[in-house]
């Protein structure tokens, strides 16, 4: 503290936006989001956490029993190598594997407990697409997600961002515990980027050029998903 009249120099905290995700593939999409939300929330870095297993998009039952094998999600070594790829330019990027080396499935209170056990003194500010936010009352221990970092909600093509099922829980928090933000609408997703390779058809310009090389060199996508050594199981 400034005790000679003078203003306290000390550095305000370090601001990090996590961007977490499956990334299967990783797609501008998910690139613009973070970008976007890095320049109007002035953050001074991204981190992109690559699930490590996703257990809602696994396809199975609550005994672990695979119910739609076609759900079956690529090995955490591709999703991690390609969002290295697919950041690798932008200086204020950067990709963490906290979430692929704990093991069982991912829960976001994990990552952030995780995050901010690495950054103490940072303050944390979790990006979600408005597909996400709207099923973030299925997650893990989602009453206290709020108080380890900020969220910030962003637009997506085909879903409403809003906060309406949040707004009891919302209520007796700072206001800026969630806030939205409209950002440029691109309707690319994982799932059609997927298909669109296992028919042959391009990804150029929906996935930066390294990761449309990576797919093609790895054959991701190609083989149905029940017979890739994918997280499911065998
Ligand atoms: N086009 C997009 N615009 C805005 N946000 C997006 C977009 N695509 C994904 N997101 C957000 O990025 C995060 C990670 O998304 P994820 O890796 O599941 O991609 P996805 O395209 O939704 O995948 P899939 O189609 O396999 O479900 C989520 O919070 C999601 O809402
Ligand atoms: O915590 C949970 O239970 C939980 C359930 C579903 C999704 N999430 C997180 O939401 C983010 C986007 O996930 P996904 O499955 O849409 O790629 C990613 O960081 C996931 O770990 C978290």
């Amino acid at each position: 503290m400034a005790t000679d009249g003078q203003t306290s120099t000390r550095p305000r905290a370090r601001r990090i936006g996590i961007m977490g995700g499956t990334f299967d593939p990783i797609h501008n999409g998910h690139l613009v989001a973070a970008s976007e939300v890095a320049h109007r929330f002035s953050l001074d870095e991204v981190i992109f956490v690559p699930t490590g297993r996703p257990w809602q998009k696994l396809g199975e039952d609550e005994a672990g029993n695979v119910i739609d094998a076609t759900r079956a999600v690529s090995p955490a070594e591709d999703r991690y190598l390609m969002t290295v790829i697919a950041t690798a330019s932008n200086p204020r990027f950067s990709v963490s594997r906290v979430d692929i080396e704990r093991e069982g499935d991912t829960y976001t209170v994990d990552t952030l407990r995780d995050l901010r056990t690495l950054h103490p003194e940072a303050e944390l500010f979790f990006i979600t697409g408005a597909d996400a936010l709207e099923s973030i009352l299925s997650w893990q221990d989602w009453e206290g997600l709020f108080e380890l970092a900020h969220f910030i909600g962003v637009s997506r093509p085909g879903y409403e961002l809003h906060a309406k099922h949040l707004a009891q829980h919302l209520g007796s928090l700072p206001p800026d515990t969630l806030q939205m933000l409209e950002i440029p609408a691109l309707a690319i997703s994982s799932t059609d980027c997927r298909a669109r390779a296992a028919r042959g058809r391009p990804v150029w310009y929906l996935v930066p050029d390294g990761v449309v090389q990576y797919i093609a060199k790895r054959k991701l996508y190609r083989a149905p998903k029940a017979s890739s050594p994918g997280v499911s199981a065998p």
